[in-house]
C-alpha cells in the first residue's frame, strides 16, 4: 500500500507542476465559507510536524473533519474553548472544491479545484492529546466554534501550483510557523483523489492540507497574522470562551 500511494503522489504530482488549468467553478464561491459544507482536515501531512508532536510520519492521509460552525471570519475572534488550557495554531492551505466528485483520477483532480484560502486548523492540544490516550475522536480538539478562521476566497489562477506556495503564521509579530508546501507528504492532486473514494466531494467543501512545524500555544488577547506568500493575509484575535 505503501509504496503505491508514493509511486503514484510522484507520477502525478509531475502533472500539475507549472500547468494552467481551467477554472472548475459553476457558482459563485465568494462565499462558500456561508453554504453549510464539509471541512475536510488532513493531519500530519508534514513529516516535521509530525515529528515535533512526536507522531510516527504516515503512509497514509489522516483524515478529520470539522463542522462548519467552526468557520470564523476576520475582525470576530478566535475562541479559547472552556475546557482547554493549550489552544494551539496551525496555519495551512486551504483547497476549495469548486466541482463536485467522487472516485477522482489524480489527473484530473485539479478541475476540482475552484479556489483556495488560508486557514488556521485551530486545535485544543491538551484535549487532543487526552482523546489520543484515551483512544477517543479528536471533535472536542478539533471542532469547537471558531476553530476555523480562514480568509477570503484566493483565486484559482493566483496560485499557479499549489504544492509550492509559502505559508506562514505570525503571534504579535514574531514568526511561528513558515513552511513551503513543497514539504507536503500527501500533494494536492493525491489529496483530492484519495479524499473523493471515500467521501464524496460537493462544491464548496474544503480540504484542510495539514500544517507545517511550529504549532504552539496562544493565549487571551494574542493576535495572530498568516499568510500565503504574498497573496493573501489575515489577522485575528484570542479571547477565551465566556
Ligand atoms: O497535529 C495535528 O493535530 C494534526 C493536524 O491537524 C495537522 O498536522 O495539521
Ligand atoms: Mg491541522
Amino acid at each position: 500500500m505503501q509504496e503505491t500511494i508514493q509511486e503514484t503522489i510522484q507520477e502525478t504530482s509531475a502533472l500539475t507542476q507549472g500547468q494552467l488549468l481551467p477554472m472548475a467553478s459553476s457558482r459563485n464561491l465568494n462565499r462558500f465559507w456561508e453554504w453549510g459544507r464539509k471541512i475536510i482536515c488532513v493531519g500530519r501531512n508534514y513529516a516535521e510536524h509530525a515529528k515535533e508532536l512526536k507522531n510516527a510520519v504516515p503512509t497514509e492521509p489522516v483524515l478529520f473533519l470539522k463542522p462548519p460552525s467552526a468557520y470564523v471570519r476576520e475582525g470576530s475572534p478566535v475562541l479559547i474553548p472552556y475546557y482547554s488550557n493549550n489552544l494551539h495554531h496551525e496555519v495551512e492551505l486551504g483547497v476549495v472544491i469548486g466541482k463536485p466528485g467522487k472516485n477522482i483520477e489524480q489527473s484530473r483532480a485539479m478541475e476540482h479545484v475552484g479556489g483556495y484560502a488560508l486557514c488556521l486548523d485551530m486545535t485544543a492540544r491538551d484535549t487532543q492529546d487526552k482523546c489520543k490516550n484515551k483512544g477517543l475522536p479528536w471533535t472536542l480538539a478539533k471542532a469547537f466554534d471558531t476553530s476555523c478562521p480562514i480568509s477570503d476566497l484566493v483565486p484559482k489562477e493566483q496560485i499557479r501550483d499549489p504544492g509550492d506556495v509559502k505559508i506562514w503564521l505570525k503571534v504579535n509579530g514574531s514568526l511561528r510557523q513558515e513552511g513551503s508546501t513543497s514539504s507536503m507528504i500527501f500533494p494536492v492532486p493525491f489529496l483530492i483523489s484519495y479524499i473523493s473514494k471515500i467521501i464524496s466531494l460537493e462544491e464548496g467543501d474544503l480540504i484542510l492540507t495539514g500544517t507545517p512545524a511550529g504549532v504552539a500555544s496562544v493565549q487571551e488577547h494574542d493576535e495572530m497574522l498568516a499568510g500565503i506568500d504574498h497573496i493573501i493575509s489575515m489577522k485575528f484575535k484570542v479571547e477565551k470562551q465566556s
